[in-house]
């Protein structure tokens, strides 16, 4: 999962089966995400992903465990079962320097944001997802098909490369591509047709409107 200054690609998260893997790689995501947090639709047991890591090419794309306020023992049980290239964790920059030192990995923080000032100024990471706040009463801060104020990125100077996430799908990636200054982009639920369940189609469709912006 090397990131660079001027990473350029597109994450599909919350894999849970082969299909969807498969069309993630032939259309050219660069990473595809594996959720490990119970309470999602899109958890996914470590002896499962370790089949579908395994799955992965060589030069593919890079494999990222996604972590919601991990414990060490969470991430090592899961490390211990699964190959991955990085992490997403969803925890203060503190705790998530503390797992990069102790795991070896690359890691991205989550951060969720309503206003500018949310936005960090200063990371120690390898990368910054930058999303919506979850709505009041959900059971996880992410994967919520909310979209944030794509203007709040705009003419960011990000301390770190970045990815744009929330509410993304196959007709508003352009412009959220467009109006937020993202060179990297992540979805979940924009890419299913029921909460946990990938589309395929949808899938094609999310990168293929993802890279032709990219390009304009
Ligand atoms: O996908 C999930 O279920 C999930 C659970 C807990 C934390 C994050 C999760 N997903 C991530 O949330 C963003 C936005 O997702 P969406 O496209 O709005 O569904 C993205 O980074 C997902 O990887």
């Amino acid at each position: 999962m090397a990131m660079g200054a001027n990473i350029t690609g597109v994450k599909i998260c919350g894999i849970t089966e082969a299909v969807a893997l498969d069309t993630a790689i032939e259309a050219g995501a660069r990473w595809v995400g594996f959720v490990f947090f119970g309470p999602s639709p899109r958890n996914v047991a470590p002896d499962v992903a370790k089949m579908l890591a395994a799955q992965v090419p060589d030069g593919g794309p890079g494999r990222i465990g996604l972590f919601v306020k991990p414990t060490d023992a969470e991430i090592t049980r899961v490390l211990d079962t699964v190959t991955l290239d990085g992490l997403q964790v969803y925890a203060p920059e503190a705790r998530a320097m503390e797992i990069r030192a102790r795991f070896g990995l690359p890691v991205w923080r989550a951060v969720g944001i309503a206003a500018r000032s949310d936005l960090p100024s200063a990371t120690g990471l390898d990368g910054l997802v930058i999303e919506s706040r979850p709505p009041a009463g959900s059971t996880r801060p992410g994967g919520n098909a909310r979209c944030l104020d794509w203007g709040l990125t705009e003419g960011w100077r990000a301390p770190a490369p970045w990815m744009l996430a929330g509410g993304l799908k196959p007709d508003n990636v352009a412009d959220a591509i467009m109006r937020s200054g993202a060179r990297a982009v992540d979805v979940s639920s924009g890419v299913e047709s029921a909460p946990g369940v990938k589309s395929a189609t949808l899938i094609r469709a999310f990168i293929t409107a993802a890279m032709n912006a990219f390009r304009a």
